[in-house]
């Protein structure tokens, strides 16, 4: 069964998640971070936010609340970044919401809070029929130098397997602007946008909407990105805690699934034993199960 659903008239209903030759020529134009422009490239301006076939909300976050997260995470960060996570290009590099809740509860309750809300928005722009889960919400750094060349946040270009194929939506909240490049870059649009403090960007997770970083050229940029899926087992239990509650044990079972506290689940999923049974974790099929932090597979 297919796990989407929308209105009939829904923007997504004219959106095709396949990639088309604009896809390949888009991809063409970005080498190393460094866009050159066809003669059709165009910065999406500010008279535009409001006719896309995404959501680009200027200020989402108010300059406080910006300012709270980048403290929130210039203090986290220093405590996490030598972790690993498995994953070359992220290494360093994230910050996840229950990071945060560990530091202070409240922060994170902001990140929860605005997670709700993006949710909400991408339900009601894209006329959704069911309900849509975040899978993660987190704090990336873009170190000067640093890119992201174009991608999909469910699908590889050459048709191989991705990491993430779950990943229905995914969204960008910037934190701060005071650098240099680091603009995104759709290909199949041809259209280049620059973030500014606060602002909101959210997409459907096909090609349409296939996109990239460009190279930081100057000073640091932080980022709030969070991933969407109709897929319930996919949601994260620190955003939806209430996922977390064990569904009543079977009347045959007779030794029953440990229960996992709420405190172990607030830990650092890598922090959990390496090949833990993903069923001692729902027990009921319910609960979320924890999925490893791929954002994005290089290619190859
Ligand atoms: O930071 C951005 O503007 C986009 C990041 C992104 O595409 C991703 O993390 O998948
Ligand atoms: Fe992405």
């Amino acid at each position: 069964m297919d796990r989407r659903a929308w209105a009939s008239d829904s923007r997504m209903a004219s959106i095709d998640p396949g990639q088309t030759e604009a896809n390949f020529a888009g991809r063409r134009r970005v080498v190393d971070g460094v866009l050159t422009p066809s003669e059709a490239t165009a910065p999406i301006t500010p008279a535009e936010y409001g006719a896309q076939d995404f959501i680009i909300v200027p200020d989402f976050l108010t300059p406080a609340e910006c300012d709270r997260l980048l403290e929130m995470f210039d203090q986290v960060h220093g405590l996490v970044k030598h972790r690993r996570i498995g994953i070359d290009f992220w290494e360093g590099r994230i910050v996840y919401m229950n990071d945060v809740a560990a530091h202070d509860a409240s922060a994170a309750e902001i990140m929860g809070g605005f997670q709700k809300r993006a949710t909400a928005m991408l339900g009601e722009f894209y006329a959704l029929t069911r309900p849509l889960w975040t899978d993660t919400v987190q704090l990336n750094i873009w170190e000067q130098g640093s890119c992201l060349p174009p991608h999909t946040d469910n699908s590889n270009p050459d048709g191989t397997a991705h990491s993430t194929p779950w990943r229905d939506f995914s969204s960008i909240v910037y934190l701060n602007d005071d650098y240099e490049g680091g603009e995104l870059y759709f290909t199949a649009k041809d259209r280049v946008l620059k973030p500014q403090r606060g602002m909101l960007v959210a997409f459907s997770a096909g090609y349409h909407h296939e996109h990239g970083v460009l190279k930081v050229t100057q000073g640091r940029r932080i980022t709030m990105p969070a991933f969407y899926t109709f897929d319930q087992r996919k949601a994260d239990g620190h955003i939806y805690p209430e996922l977390n509650a064990p569904a009543p044990a079977p009347a045959t079972t007779l030794t029953p699934a440990p229960v996992q506290s709420l405190a172990s689940l607030l830990r650092p999923p890598q922090s959990r034993p390496a090949g833990s049974p993903l069923s001692v974790l729902s027990p009921g099929g319910q609960a979320p199960t924890w999925q490893p932090p791929g954002k994005w597979r290089p290619p190859g």
